[in-house]
């Protein structure tokens, strides 16, 4: 279950955490959004949250064991075994443990993979939680539920940072709770790319001047944030990309996740697009402007006609 759905609607400390996880699209595998929590270890106030959270839910449910998935799940199981006061148990990839040790096999989104773990580390009918970063498919808590009862501990729940949506409503693994403190974060720039190019094309980036600037009346706030996030590029160049590289990309998405990874592609292209085109332009046509001058200059010179010569030049500046 998610944590919103369990008292914690509407507490900040969620949307901190969420913001502090970074989206990379395309890692590690194309049509991947890969939900990057490094950056949430780099804000101490959103990491503590995290913590702090879990060790409220956990303390008072007399659990013995933490068991952390490598290897995201190093980094979160040990500062809540030690709040609760139970030992840490790492469930490791293939080859990496001493000693007599069970495994399990188990799909991932992008793979195959093993997990071990130390057969000495548990006692039977211990109280166990799980604790990963991530819950894609379930495969990997899955794995661990089966290698903690393998060994006679009863799993009292698995625990979450980020639940992926495919997740959602399905809170319960091989009959276990499941508890996620967030949804995956969502990448600004690609809600605010997709809202601009699901627009009718008629008012995309209709462009109206009533004055001498143009106004583009495209959905403002999302063009602003994609400025923000261009501010190399100028505007009419960030419009122009967008209607060379996106609307034929995410007009022709089969749904919403591919129309995500669509837009995660032409943002890429965006980030390499830069102004250098129309600055190219505009010396072409000062160029232009100066041969244009000499010209002017050359079939009045010499004649009567050198001050009407200066004037047209004036007026080419
Ligand atoms: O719900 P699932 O589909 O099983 O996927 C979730 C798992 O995938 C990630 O780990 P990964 O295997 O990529 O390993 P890492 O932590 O070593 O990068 C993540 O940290 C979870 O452990
Ligand atoms: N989308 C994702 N982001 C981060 N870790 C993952 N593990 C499996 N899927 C993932």
């Amino acid at each position: 279950m998610f944590a919103v759905e369990n008292g914690l609607q509407g507490d900040p400390r969620l949307q901190t955490i969420s913001d502090a996880i970074r989206v990379i699209p395309h890692f590690p595998k194309t049509g991947i959004m890969f939900q990057d929590i490094t950056t949430l270890l780099l804000d101490p106030v959103a990491f503590k949250h995290v913590v702090d959270i879990f060790v409220d839910r956990y303390k008072h449910m007399n659990i013995s064991l933490v068991a952390g998935v490598e290897a995201r799940g190093f980094i979160f199981g040990p500062p809540i075994a030690l709040a609760i006061g139970a030992k840490f148990v790492p469930l490791r990839k293939p080859g990496k443990l001493p000693g007599r040790v069970i495994s399990e096999e188990y799909e991932l989104e992008y793979g195959n993979d093993r997990l071990e773990m130390s057969m000495e580390a548990v006692k039977t009918h211990e109280r166990a939680l799980v604790i990963d970063d991530l819950v894609a498919t379930g495969g990997t808590l899955s794995a661990s539920i089966n290698l903690l009862e393998r060994a006679g501990a009863e799993v009292v729940e698995c625990a979450c940072v980020v639940g992926l949506p495919k997740f959602k409503g399905e809170c319960r693994l091989k009959g276990k709770p499941l508890y996620v403190l967030v949804e995956p974060s969502h990448d600004i720039r690609i809600e605010s790319l997709l809202h601009i190019l699901r627009r009718p094309a008629s008012k995309r980036f209709r462009c109206y001047s009533p004055s001498k600037s143009p106004i583009w009346s495209s959905p403002s706030s999302s063009l602003d944030q994609l400025r923000t996030v261009f501010p190399h590029l100028e505007l009419t160049v960030l419009v122009k990309a967008l209607e060379d590289h996106g609307i034929r990309e995410v007009t022709q998405s089969t749904g919403n996740d591919d129309a995500k990874v669509r837009a995660a592609t032409v943002l890429e292209a965006l980030a390499k697009v830069n102004n250098y085109g129309l600055n190219l332009r505009i010396q072409q046509v000062e160029q232009e402007t100066v041969c244009r001058k000499d010209s002017i200059r050359m079939s009045f010179k010499g004649g009567t006609g050198e001050e009407k010569a200066t004037n047209v030049i004036n007026k080419l500046r």
